[in-house]
């Protein structure tokens, strides 16, 4: 008979044998990193993910993988790489993985965090709605433009004064989710607006240490809430009751010949399905898919603008030519519109130069498996993190010659036509790529066409100009700046 500490020693080796065989690469796994014994490759350097990758990219190949605590990561990189991934096998590879946010924040609904028949079921619904309710028509350019003409106004009254423009446009942004989900916009000063955003902006902060717990579930026991999980949980309980209310006030006043905006285009559904003891469109899964848009839309959107003020800043000659054309074609009485677009073909060659070099998803969102996936001798489980590494595209020189360097001039051929423009993969690829590309397009063309028509960009200080290096969170955004908007009637 074995005594008891005889147990406890077999049991203590157990442990640490599985702790052992789970942070050791497999064989079949792709190649990466050594790992260490019961640590795997938690040693990877977080600080700048692109960079690393890129130098694992390097020296393991485009396929290469990490242990991660409880997790294997899969990153893909290189275009023809993620087209066989992510494309071809699009059919096992766009699922999402079980990780912290879809879990305990969307409890896998909504869009980005759901997988299988409800993604594809409400993915689908979500674009047509859009689609109805707007997206590639003028009713919501007008939307759009009335926020653009927000900033500027707010903009001018700065008087060519140093200001931060972030909170600025993150407002005026977040607007344009709010007429398209709730049929209205909301004052600067609005209390329900303030406060959801406060609470979503809270939780954007937080990204990072959410991607932990994904690695560590166990974080968010951890007492006192050293982490903040707890908190971004509550955030998130708070927003969603912000939410209920909105969606309480739009069944109380719903009319349905009268569909006033997403929320009531949904509840048509919801009601047209009525008594089907399957479906999968409740009021849970609307709370979600509208935090969703808003989350997805509002950030990425502001941090592209952010980048194009920076790069302008510091490459005048970009902002001069670009203002000239804006000048020649459109002229300054009247704001841009969509209608321009195919007129401005330097424009349109900086607005892709700016994607290209903000690269602001660059290891745009981790896809999952639904089943073990065998790939070039290779066995990937189900229960893998994929990464479509989009940085590695951006930055391929073999695709974009000297990729560090801001060049315009890439997207254009001798006749001025645009080139190359398709292999700008920021908005991912496959069946999860960004359902609102089209919404997003058209803001950052008619915000920063706008914005160059009427003011001239200039570095707070002339001795200093703003960072091009770029800080990861929800985003690869810049580091924060203070710039001046001089009207250029004044040029002061
Ligand atoms: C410059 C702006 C934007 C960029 C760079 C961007 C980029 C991306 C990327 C890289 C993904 C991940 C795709 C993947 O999983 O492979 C994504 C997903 C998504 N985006 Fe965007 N996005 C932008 C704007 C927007 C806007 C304006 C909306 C709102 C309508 C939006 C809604 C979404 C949603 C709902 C998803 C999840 C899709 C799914 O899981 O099926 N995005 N976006």
């Amino acid at each position: 008979m074995l005594d008891l500490s005889t147990v406890f020693l077999l049991f203590c080796g157990l442990c640490l044998y599985i702790l052992w065989r789970k942070t050791t690469r497999n064989v079949t796994l792709p190649p990466g990193p050594p790992t260490i014994p019961f640590l795997g490759n938690l040693n990877v350097k977080l600080d700048n993910l692109p960079e690393t990758f890129r130098e694992y990219r390097l020296k393991y190949g485009d396929v290469f993988s990490l242990i991660l605590g409880s997790k294997t990561m899969v990153v893909f990189n290189g275009l023809e790489t993620l087209k066989e991934v992510f494309i071809k096998n699009g059919d096992v590879t766009s699922e999402r993985p079980d990780m912290f946010i879809a879990k305990e924040i969307s409890r896998y609904k909504g869009i980005a965090s759901s997988s299988g028949p409800r993604w594809k079921e409400h993915r689908t619904f979500a674009i047509g709605a859009l689609r109805e309710f707007g997206f590639g028509k003028k009713s919501l350019e007008s939307k759009v433009m009335e926020e653009v003409e927000v900033l500027i106004k707010a903009i001018e009254e700065k008087r060519g004064t140093p200001f931060n423009i972030r909170g600025l446009l993150t407002l005026c942004v977040s607007n344009i989710m709010c007429s398209i989900n709730f049929g209205q916009r909301y004052e600067h000063t609005d209390e329900f607006f303030m406060s959801l955003l406060e609470k979503i902006n809270e939780n954007l902060s937080n990204t990072n240490i959410m991607f932990v717990a994904t690695i560590f579930p166990f974080l968010k026991h951890i007492p006192f809430d050293p982490f903040g999980l707890k908190r971004n949980l509550h955030n998130a309980d708070d927003v969603e009751k912000h939410l209920t209310l909105v969606i309480k006030e739009h069944e109380d006043t719903y009319d349905e010949k009268y569909l006033r905006d997403y929320v009531d285009v949904y509840l048509k559904r919801m009601k047209s399905e009525g008594g089907n003891p399957n479906s999968t469109f409740d009021h849970e899964q609307l709370l979600k898919t509208i935090g969703d848009l808003f989350v997805a839309g509002t950030e990425t959107t502001s941090t592209a603008v952010q980048w194009f003020i920076v790069l302008l800043i510091n490459h005048p000659e970009v902002q001069t030519l670009m203002r000239q054309e804006i000048s020649d074609v459109i002229g300054t009485s009247r704001y841009p519109c969509m209608d321009d677009r195919g007129k401005l073909p330097y424009t349109e060659a900086v607005l892709h130069e700016v994607l290209r070099f903000g690269c602001i998803a660059p290891l745009a969102v981790p896809h999952g498996l639904t089943k073990d996936f065998n790939y070039k001798g290779h066995v990937i489980p189900k229960d893998a993190m994929l990464i479509p590494n989009l940085h590695s595209v951006l930055n391929d020189p073999e695709i974009f010659e000297e990729p560090e360097k801001f060049k315009p001039s890439r997207f254009l051929d001798a006749d001025r036509k645009l080139v190359n423009v398709d292999k700008v993969l920021v908005f991912s690829l496959g069946r999860r790529v960004c359902p609102g590309e089209s919404l997003a397009r058209m803001e950052f063309f008619l915000f920063t066409t706008s914005l160059v028509q009427r003011f001239k960009l200039l570095p707070s200080d002339p001795n200093k100009l703003p960072s091009l290096k770029g800080k990861l969170g929800i985003t690869l955004g810049p580091e924060q700046f203070t710039f001046r908007a001089v009207g250029v009637e004044s040029q002061n």
